[in-house]
């Protein structure tokens, strides 16, 4: 049932109606299905470790980046991310596959074909920005241009539009180490946008700034995507930054693409268990597929029988988890009316302000249960509910 590497080509599901894309007219919308900005299809690329070993740091990776789309890369450490971005930046070579940038080929393995970074008309930002200190930020921004062969007073006149563009236009003679972090990155974005490099690629620029901080500054870079409407890949591994950031999120697994779709989509409808517990916390019951009819599938559990609606592929005899998140679970004295329930026993209940945690033991297994009611006692008998549309079953071994 997995989908593990097959990526819907353009899968356009924009996150925010109200927001990017949907800012952008019906026409550029269809255009950016003609043709998108960045195409990957079936890259490879393994390293050998100094102990022989060769580690597939991406296996197989296909997708593709809208105009106009910012597409997070998320996973754990070590799944391929940087490699990932680094490979479309050209400062990775891989082994095979192909990819094409604004409709170039940038890298083709069947035909040795391998395009310099600086004829793939990108931008990288890294945590530090990479601003260069002895430089003013409008040096710092038309400095690409210059080195481009742009005459100094023409570049000069880009970059002060670009400063404006970004909302510092008064802050061209300050050296980096006079600006706030957030005017820092708008110096990167300007640098970004004066080149015409509508491709942004992003490598966890957030990563070394205090949480308060970098609310702030992603706050800001939503804000100034939406305004210069750039397109960008985004590496993290901090799922509230994808959520907050993605038009659609590839949540990476061991060099592959597990998921790939918008941020809401991914958080309701995991594919995997992995995905489930990567992006949000998840309660899980294993159970067996008895039989599948109209859609629904009946699992055999060990806390009862329960009818899940059933993904593609799903067949009787599968070994099977069902999920369900503790936000969406309920706890009451009563077997609940309808939908699935368990009674259980209360081992915590803890207020943590913008909610309460509650774990139950059901049977052999544990809930969590996240909600608005006071704190329970401790080994109280209580019923655990949910609704039957909440729950979402995947292969046990995902
Ligand atoms: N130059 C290298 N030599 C050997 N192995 C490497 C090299 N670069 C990356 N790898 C391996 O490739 C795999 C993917 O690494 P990559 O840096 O892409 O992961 P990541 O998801 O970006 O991780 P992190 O979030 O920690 O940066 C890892 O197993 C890593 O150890």
């Amino acid at each position: 049932m997995s989908n593990a590497g097959v990526i819907p080509v353009l899968e356009r599901a924009p996150h925010r109606p109200q927001g990017r894309v949907g800012e952008q007219s019906v026409a550029n919308a269809i255009a950016s299905q003609a043709q998108p900005v960045v195409s990957v299809r079936d890259l490879h690329k393994q390293f050998r470790r100094e102990d022989g070993r060769t580690v597939p740091a991406i296996d197989g990776i296909s997708l593709d980046v809208g105009q106009g789309e910012v597409l997070v890369l998320l996973g754990p450490s070590g799944c391929g991310k940087t490699t990932l971005l680094r490979a479309i930046a050209g400062l990775e070579k891989p082994d095979a596959g192909q990819i094409v940038i604004h409709g170039q080929p940038a890298f083709d393995g069947a035909r040795g074909l391998n395009r310099q970074p600086e004829d793939r008309r990108i931008s990288m930002i890294f945590q530090s920005y990479a601003l260069w200190p002895h430089m003013s930020a409008a040096d710092n921004v038309s400095y690409p241009l210059v080195s481009r062969g742009m005459a100094k007073a023409t570049a000069a006149a880009q970059a002060v539009d670009a400063l404006r563009q970004v909302g510092i236009g008064d802050l061209g003679g300050q050296y980096p180490a006079q600006m706030s972090g957030g005017q820092q990155q708008r110096v990167a974005l300007a640098r970004a946008v004066v080149s015409k490099d509508a491709l942004v690629l992003f490598d966890e620029p957030l990563s070394n700034v205090d949480a308060k901080v970098r609310q702030q500054l992603r706050l800001e870079l939503i804000d100034m995507q939406r305004k210069l409407g750039f397109s960008a890949v985004y590496v993290t591994h901090d799922q509230i930054e994808a959520m907050a950031l993605a038009d659609r999120i590839a949540v990476l697994r061991q060099g592959r693409v597990e998921q790939i779709g918008a941020p809401d989509a991914i958080y309701d409808r995991p594919v995997s268990r992995y995905v489930a517990n990567f992006i949000g916390t998840t309660n899980e019951l294993p159970g067996r597929v008895i039989g599948v009819a109209a859609g629904q599938a009946e699992v055999d559990t060990a806390l009862g029988r329960l009818s899940v609606g059933a993904p593609d592929g799903a067949a009787a005899g599968d070994a099977v988890c069902v999920l369900f998140r503790p936000e969406h679970c309920a706890v009451g004295a009563a077997r609940p009316a309808d939908g699935p329930g368990w009674e259980g026993v209360v081992v915590n209940s803890v207020f943590l302000g913008a909610y309460t945690e509650t774990l139950l033991r059901c049977g052999h297994l544990q809930f969590q249960v996240w909600g608005q009611s006071a704190p329970l006692p401790a080994g109280a008998t209580m019923w655990v509910s949910t609704r039957a549309e909440r729950l979402r079953m995947v292969p046990q071994d995902s």
